[in-house]
Parts: structure tokens; sequence; C-alpha cells
């Protein structure tokens, strides 16, 4: 019989889990995968039971849970090599890489894509040690999504993130950047923010890097430039429908590995959690995780 530890965050979306966790354990074991759970607790706690669970040798994990618990879990895995597979199970307000890996939300079809076992390989980014599996970014408007109170997302979903966002584009200010990488030497300069995306699902916007993919072995590289705040909601507009690569306050490339440095205090958004401060060295750990996905 294989066997599964089921990593969940009981305060995730709309406190779901607690009533669909028998109905997961009961239709995993039917087929065959003995699942001990493990519900969640606070910061860090997914990880470090991740990393204890890949140590056990357990044949599945699963983590169940928002963007931020998925960011946990692969941080609590990615150090390891010979990974057990994992299985996404989105139950958060946004759930932009399960969205990108096209992973179904109905609890039972969830349940098929793991025992059906089909699985794919996905790069993972790292920057300064810690993991990211969709999103990394720097710059006024990233540090977003961490500043809507979690009870406020429980509670008003995804327009949670639309008020915070007008709040702070009100305040948007650019940034000095220095960015090193392969291909475009370095640029230095002004940049209102800069995004590097590992699918193409980033805060809902599917079209801001569509040809991104997560197991090319590459990072997507969004910077803009500085610009007033009317130039950049025409910005946004633009990137909505995917317009935005040939305007020349947007640079795009794709790296295996880039520096960023600034000589202000910047703060670092990785799956849209705090992940840290700029000087900042991303790279690209090709293919290094098998996720469920039908894809
Ligand atoms: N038992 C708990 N009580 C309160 N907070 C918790 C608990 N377990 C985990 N957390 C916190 O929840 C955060 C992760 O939330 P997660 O991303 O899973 O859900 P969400 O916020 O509803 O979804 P999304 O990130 O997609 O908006 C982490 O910061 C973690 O510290």
């Amino acid at each position: 019989m294989k066997k599964a530890r089921l990593i969940y965050n009981p305060t995730s979306g709309r406190e779901e889990m607690r009533r669909l966790l028998p109905s997961i354990l009961d239709r995993l074991d039917q087929a065959g995968i003995e699942t001990s759970c493990h519900a969640t607790t606070g910061d860090g706690d997914a990880t470090r039971e991740a990393a204890e669970s890949v140590q056990r040798g357990y044949d599945i994990l699963i983590a169940a849970g928002g963007d931020g618990t998925l960011n946990e879990v692969v941080n609590g895995m990615a150090g390891y090599d010979d990974l057990p597979p994992l299985g996404i199970f989105p139950l958060g307000t946004t759930n932009d890489f399960a969205r990108a890996m096209k992973i179904p939300k109905r609890w039972e079809d969830f349940c098929d894509l793991v025992i059906e076992n089909k699985t794919r390989p996905i790069d993972i980014g790292k920057v300064n040690g810690r993991h990211f599996i969709n999103i990394a970014g720097g710059g006024s408007l990233t540090e977003l999504t961490y500043e809507v109170p979690s009870r406020l997302k429980t509670m008003i979903g995804q327009l949670a993130y639309y008020m915070k966002g007008i709040e702070k584009m009100i305040n948007l200010s650019p940034t000095e950047l220095v960015i090193r990488a392969e291909g475009i030497g370095e640029v230095e300069g002004e940049f209102m923010m800069f995004l590097i995306a590992n699918s193409n699902s980033v805060g809902g916007f599917e079209r801001l890097a569509p040809d991104a993919r997560i197991d090319d072995g590459l990072l997507d590289v969004i910077a803009v430039k500085k610009c007033n705040l009317a130039e950049f909601i025409r910005l946004v507009s633009m990137a909505l429908r995917g317009d935005h690569f040939n305007d020349p306050r947007i640079m795009y490339f794709k790296t295996e590995r880039m520096e960023v440095t600034s000589p202000g205090h910047v703060l670092l958004n990785l799956d849209g959690e705090l992940g840290g401060e700029l000087p900042g060295v991303f790279e690209i750990l090709p293919r290094h995780l098998h996720i469920f996905s039908h894809e």
C-alpha cells in the first residue's frame, strides 16, 4: 500500500478542508493509498512538515491550501533529491499555480488525479536559499499580496486584492535596480517592479508571460521601467490582453540565472509571500519536482 502525507491549511480559502477531509481520505484509502494528515498551525509549519515527510520516505505528498501553503511545502521539499510526487489541492483565494497547471478544484477529481498517478516534472525557482514554484517579484506593487490580511481574504476573496491594489497604486514609486543576466548583460535604471514567472499564470494575468513553460529550465523575467500612474494603469490593461511586449517601458527576457541589486530597500515576494529582500541571485532547478497533473 502506498503511503501519502496530506499537509493542509485549515484556515485556507473558505475553511473548506474540515468538511472535505473525511471524504478525501476515504477515496484515497479505497484506491490503496493510506493517507495520514497534518493540519498546519502557522507560519513555517508546512515547510517543517514537508521536509520531515520527505525524510520519512512517504510515497506521495499532498499540499492542500492556497499559494502560501504550496510555497511552504515546496520549500520544505526542494532541498532534497529524489523527491516523492506532490499533489496540489487548491483551497486558497487565488490558486495561481494550480490554475496554471489546470489542477481540478473538485475534491473527487483531485483524488482521481492522484489515484491515476499521472505526473509531470516542473522547474523550481530559487533565490537566496528560498524557493518559489510560480512567481518571484520585487518593487512596490508586488508587496500587495502579503499586505492583504488573511481574514479579509477569507471573507471577501479576490475583491480584497483589488481594494488593496488601488490603495497601493496611488502610492506607486520607482526603485533603482541593477539587473545582470545572461543575454542582457547589465542593465541599471529605475523600475516600478520586476516579476519572474515560472508558469504562465501570474496573479490572474494569464497573458503576462504567455510562453513561460513550467519545464523549460528558464525563468521569464518582466521588468517595468519608471512611469507615471496613468502610464502604469495603461500598461496593466495592455498586459491583461497580452499587448505589453512591444512597449518600450517593458523589459522581457528568459534566463537561467539573474542577479538583482538595489541601493534601496527592496522586499521580495515569492509566490505571494514575503521572501527576504534584495540583493538576490535568482536561479532555476530544472525539472526538480514532479507534480500530479493531467497536462
Ligand atoms: N492554523 C493556522 N492558523 C492561522 N494561519 C495559518 C495556519 N496554518 C497556516 N497558516 C498561515 O496561512 C498562510 C498561507 O495561507 P494559504 O496561502 O494557504 O491560504 P489563503 O491565504 O487562503 O490563500 P491564497 O494565498 O491563495 O490567498 C501562511 O502564512 C501560514 O502561516
